[in-house]
């Protein structure tokens, strides 16, 4: 789940749409206790927490065995979050691969925090694209909540762009134009996204993106509607929002710009080490051109970035229309027919050599445990509507 940040001063208005900076919560919160029901290979008493299966279709699942954590065997971390951390694990019946990622329900205190959260869940379990990673399952122990993913086996594009430096042309188009029928999808569904950035667009086995993280997405947007929290990253933020002012599904296309721009250039537009001074120039100066920017491209990245919204390229339809676009056969890419730019090697489907190593050398076992910095208000509480298995949404659960 990602976060929202207060820039400038500026405070969300809606309380219920807002989440903790995860700047805030600090080292220590990173510092899960595995021990406790994670990496143990004893009996655990979070184990006796079965999810009763309710639904629509009692038989079939009454009949369905109920997926709980010891179903799973935890390998590898393959990476971390404000709230918790993600796992490679294997579901002991089939032996298959997955990823999970763990929230702490003591991190998750304030009721727009629990609300985020199982509309995170919702919106894994109802966007079906090729480009947005889907939730298998959804579980819940009496302390921590789980979602149970496709595992996306390439790892992160922030590491494969770091490593390439900038990318080709050819191959930052092919990336950027799945991301846009991946955006296409979410608008058509009314759902802003607010998080795009290199961390969050995932690479598969197959060479192809999916985006994840949706604990900043926002539901229910149409397209003349406007949103006033402070969300996102702050490198990959639209202008509106860090003038805390309305805005709407615009601010993905902003969002869409800033990793055009990075992937051709190798960092993100106004990048600095200065937070402030990133922000103030991201309001008020021009963005430069790269030797490497060709004249679509450099249009492209110009008409994404554009400081008013109104100004901005603002539709899939018309990205999809402009000529940096020109040799996308988007009926194509869409069934995945097109060959990606990079074909990813690996010597099984544990191999996680495209993970970065501070993650997959953390021990999954005997992690010290660090007191959470929220304490364990909420921790026994169940989050109604969280569980998931077998297709459907459990109720009470
Ligand atoms: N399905 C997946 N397959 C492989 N790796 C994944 C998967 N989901 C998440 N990850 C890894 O875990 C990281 C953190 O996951 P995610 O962004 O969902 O957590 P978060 O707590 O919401 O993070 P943030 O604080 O950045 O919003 C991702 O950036 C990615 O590296």
């Amino acid at each position: 789940m990602g976060a929202c940040l207060s820039v400038f001063g500026g405070k969300p208005d809606n309380e219920d749409d807002q989440n903790t900076n995860s700047k805030l919560l600090g080292d220590d919160q990173k510092q899960e206790d595995l021990e406790d029901d994670m990496g143990s290979t004893k009996p655990n008493s979070e184990e006796t927490v079965r999810i009763q299966i309710k639904g629509n279709n009692e038989d079939e699942q009454n009949n369905q065995q109920k997926v709980v954590l010891s179903d799973f065997e935890i390998l590898k971390v393959i990476g971390e979050g404000s709230f918790g951390k993600v796992f490679m694990v294997q579901k002991k019946d089939d032996g298959k691969i997955y990823a999970m990622k763990q929230l702490r329900k003591s991190n998750l205190t304030k009721q727009h925090q629990k609300l985020k959260t199982i509309e995170e869940k919702n919106i894994m379990v109802n966007m079906k694209s090729p480009f947005i990673v889907q939730l298998k399952y959804a579980f819940q122990t009496t302390t921590k909540l789980y979602f149970v993913m496709d595992f996306m086996q390439g790892g992160e594009m922030f590491y494969h762009i770091r490593k390439a430096k900038y990318f080709k042309e050819d191959v930052a188009r092919f990336y950027v134009s799945e991301l846009v029928l991946a955006l296409e999808y979410l608008h058509s569904k009314d759902t802003i996204y607010r998080d795009l950035k290199p961390e969050n667009i995932l690479l598969g086995a197959d060479g192809h993106i999916k985006i994840c993280d949706f604990g900043l997405s926002k539901q229910g947007v149409k397209d003349s509607d406007k949103t006033k929290t402070i969300c996102g990253t702050p490198e990959y933020l639209a202008p509106e929002i860090l003038l805390g002012q309305p805005h709407g599904k615009e601010v993905d296309w902003y969002s869409l710009g800033c990793v055009l721009y990075e992937f051709l250039s190798g960092a993100p537009p106004f990048y600095s080490r200065d937070k402030q001074q990133m922000y103030q120039q991201r309001i008020n100066s021009d963005i430069q051109r790269k030797p490497q920017f060709q004249n679509d491209a450099w249009d492209l990245i110009q008409l994404l970035l554009a400081k008013n919204p109104k100004d901005r390229l603002n539709t899939a339809a018309q990205v999809k229309s402009h000529p940096f676009f020109k040799t996308v056969d988007w009926e194509k890419l869409l069934n995945k027919d097109v060959r990606p730019p990079f074909v990813l090697k690996f010597n099984n489907e544990q191999d996680t050599r495209y993970i970065s190593n501070e993650f997959v050398k953390q021990a999954v076992q005997n992690t010290p445990y660090t007191p959470n910095v929220g304490g364990l208000a909420g921790g026994n509480q169940d989050f109604d509507g969280f569980t998931y298995q077998g297709g459907v949404s459990i109720n009470n659960n």
